[in-house]
């Protein structure tokens, strides 16, 4: 288990999915720029989620106004390059300076049969092209019911860390994101989130020596809004949130990144 003193930097992401143009995509990060100010990156790492297309003109408005965000995608190929069409490579978001990409989202899983095994070769393309993962893992409704959920949950992290060595592990950024909470307005209660990130970071140490348990940031998704991301916060195993909906608002996601500020 973590130590309470862990040295986690806070990670609000915001995830995007399907929404914004490229020109809605610079006007949002624009406002999202010019508001966030160096005390807010100090205390927390701001990271936008936007679809393929909005990359680049993503990377320019950072670039062209130093901009403390970052940036990256919602998926990469598994493979690395050649006749995959409609497939974006690792190299190719990492030429465009993203930091990270999700990896195993839900939507994926679901809509586009995503397994662990695929999970597992996209984790690996994005480490090959030093694009940090953001895993996403979690049980749907059903799974919840049979009190199933941690079993279930650990199984997809077993899966998307499979033959991942620990120099990489500990860099991963992990994400449990039940099923049931995305997009529903039914947020997990902080102890629901606490025990599944709680558990996760518990499997990250039997899996790995050293430190790595310690280091990687587990988040918590699903329902993530600015009245209710201060209590969640709170938990000692929950690093930070990956938030969809609410990271469409540009004060919506600032207040989220100033949950400190926020009543618990
Ligand atoms: O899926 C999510 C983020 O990846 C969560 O979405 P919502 O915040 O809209 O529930």
């Amino acid at each position: 288990m973590a130590p309470a003193t862990s040295s986690r930097k806070p990670l609000m992401a915001g995830n995007w999915k399907m929404n914004n143009t490229h020109l809605e995509a610079i006007k949002l990060v624009q406002q999202l720029g010019f508001t966030l100010k160096e005390p807010d990156y100090e205390a927390v790492e701001v990271v936008v989620l936007p679809p393929f297309t909005a990359l680049r003109s993503v990377q320019s408005s950072v670039e062209m106004d130093k901009l403390g965000l970052r940036y990256g995608a919602q998926d990469v190929s598994p493979h690395a390059s050649g006749a995959y069409t409609g497939e974006i490579s690792g190299a190719m978001l990492a030429a465009l300076g993203c930091s990270y990409v999700v990896v195993g989202h839900s939507e994926r899983r679901q809509y586009h049969n995503e397994d662990d095994a695929l999970v597992n070769a996209k984790v690996k393309a994005a480490f090959a092209n030093q694009v940090t993962p953001i895993v996403c893992v979690g049980e749907g409704l059903e799974v919840r019911k049979a009190g199933e959920h941690v079993a279930y949950t650990l199984a997809q992290v077993d899966g998307a860390l499979e033959k991942i060595p620990a120099e990489q592990a500990r860099s991963v950024v992990i994400a449990y994101e039940p099923v049931w909470a995305i997009g529903t307005g039914e947020v997990a209660t902080p102890q629901d989130a606490q025990e599944v990130c709680g558990a996760i970071r518990g499997r990250l140490a039997e899996l790995y020596d050293g430190d790595v348990a310690d280091q990687v940031r587990v988040l918590y998704g699903g329902s993530v809004k600015s009245g209710n991301v201060a209590k969640l916060m709170k938990e000692r195993d929950v690093d930070g949130a990956l938030v969809g909906g609410a990271s469409l608002d540009a004060g919506e996601f600032v207040k989220i990144c100033r949950y400190r500020d926020l009543p618990a």
